[in-house]
C-alpha cells in the first residue's frame, strides 16, 4: 500500500466535559515504517492507538484505518479491521500458565472456528506457524515453557510472535518496554524495527524514551495535551527538539520537568 494505512483528520475525542484525550488531531502514519509517539503521561498516545483500530470512536472528526472509515464503521467492520491489525501492550498479556507455543497460536483464534483448549487442537500448520514465529524472536527453544516462567524481556518478544502470526498489515504497540530493563528495551524495539523492515509492517508505537525513539524510529509524533506538537522525520529532529515535547510544559510545572527527567 503506498497511501498512508492510517490518517487521523481532526479527531477530537472528549471523554468527559473537562477530559478531552485528542484535541484536534491530524496526522498521518507513513505506510511500512516504525512512528513513535512521545508524550508525557495524559498526553492522549494510548488514545490515540486505540482510535486507530476503533477501541475508541471519536467524538468528532475522521479516521481512515486500512481504508475503513473508523468514526462510522460497524461493530462487524471493526471487527474484521482488527484482524489485520496486531496490538501488544506494556503488561504483554500472555496467558501465564499456558505454554509459549500456545500463547503463539492464540494469535490465530481470530481466523479460527470454535473453541481451542489445548495445543494439540490447533491445527499442525498453525503450530508450525507459531514455531517458525518464535524462531524469528529468538525464543524457538522456549517454546514448551510456561509464559510465566520467561523474563519480562522474552514475554514481550512471544507477545510479538503471537501478534505476527496473525499477518498484521498494523502493529500498534502501546508502551511496549515500559516494563522492562535498559538492554530489554533496546532488544524489544531493535526487534520491531526489523520486523518492519523484514515485513513491511507499519509500526505505531509509543514510547517514554527519547533516546530510544531517536535510534530506532523513522518518525515521531509528539503530543501534549492530546494535541500534535511535533510531526517530523526523526533524522530531521535534533534531541532537544525531542525533549521539548516535554521540556515546553516543564517550564511551568515542577513535577512535569521530574517526570520529563524520568522519561529521558
Ligand atoms: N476511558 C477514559 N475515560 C476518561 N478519561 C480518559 C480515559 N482514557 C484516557 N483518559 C484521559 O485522557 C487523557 C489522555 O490519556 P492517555 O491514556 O491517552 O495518555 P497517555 O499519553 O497514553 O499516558 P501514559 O503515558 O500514562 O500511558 C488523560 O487525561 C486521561 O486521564
Amino acid at each position: 500500500m503506498n497511501t498512508a494505512p492510517v490518517t487521523f483528520t481532526g479527531v477530537t475525542k472528549q471523554f468527559t466535559p473537562t477530559v478531552r484525550g485528542l484535541d484536534d488531531v491530524t496526522v498521518s502514519f507513513a505506510p511500512n515504517k516504525v512512528t513513535v509517539l512521545l508524550g508525557l503521561s495524559g498526553s492522549g498516545k494510548s488514545t490515540l492507538l486505540r482510535h486507530v483500530n476503533g477501541l475508541q470512536r471519536p467524538t468528532s472528526g475522521a479516521i481512515q484505518t486500512l481504508g475503513v472509515g473508523v468514526e462510522r464503521a460497524s461493530e462487524r467492520e471493526l471487527r474484521q479491521l482488527r484482524r489485520r491489525i496486531g496490538f501488544i501492550f506494556q503488561h504483554f498479556h500472555l496467558v501465564g500458565p499456558m505454554s509459549v507455543l500456545e500463547n503463539v497460536c492464540t494469535g490465530k483464534l481470530g481466523t479460527l472456528n470454535g473453541p481451542r483448549l489445548t495445543l494439540m487442537s490447533y491445527p499442525k500448520a498453525v503450530r508450525r506457524e507459531a514455531m517458525e514465529q518464535l524462531d524469528r524472536v529468538g525464543l524457538a527453544d522456549r517454546a514448551y515453557q510456561r509464559a510465566d516462567t520467561l523474563s519480562g524481556g522474552q514475554q514481550q518478544r512471544v507477545a510479538i510472535a503471537r501478534a505476527l502470526i496473525q499477518k498484521p498489515e498494523i502493529l500498534l504497540a502501546d508502551e511496549p518496554v515500559a516494563s522492562l530493563d535498559p538492554v530489554s528495551s533496546t532488544q524489544v524495539i531493535e526487534l520491531i524495527g526489523r520486523i518492519s523492515r523484514e515485513e513491511n509492517l507499519t509500526v505505531i508505537c509509543s514510547l517514554h524514551q527519547v533516546q530510544l525513539a531517536l535510534d530506532f524510529s523513522d518518525h515521531i509524533v509528539g503530543l501534549r495535551q492530546g494535541k500534535v506538537v511535533l510531526d517530523r522525520a526523526t533524522d530531521t529532529i535534533a534531541r532537544e527538539d525531542a525533549l521539548n515535547i516535554y521540556s515546553a510544559m516543564a517550564a511551568a510545572d515542577e513535577d512535569t520537568a521530574e517526570k520529563a527527567a524520568e522519561a529521558v
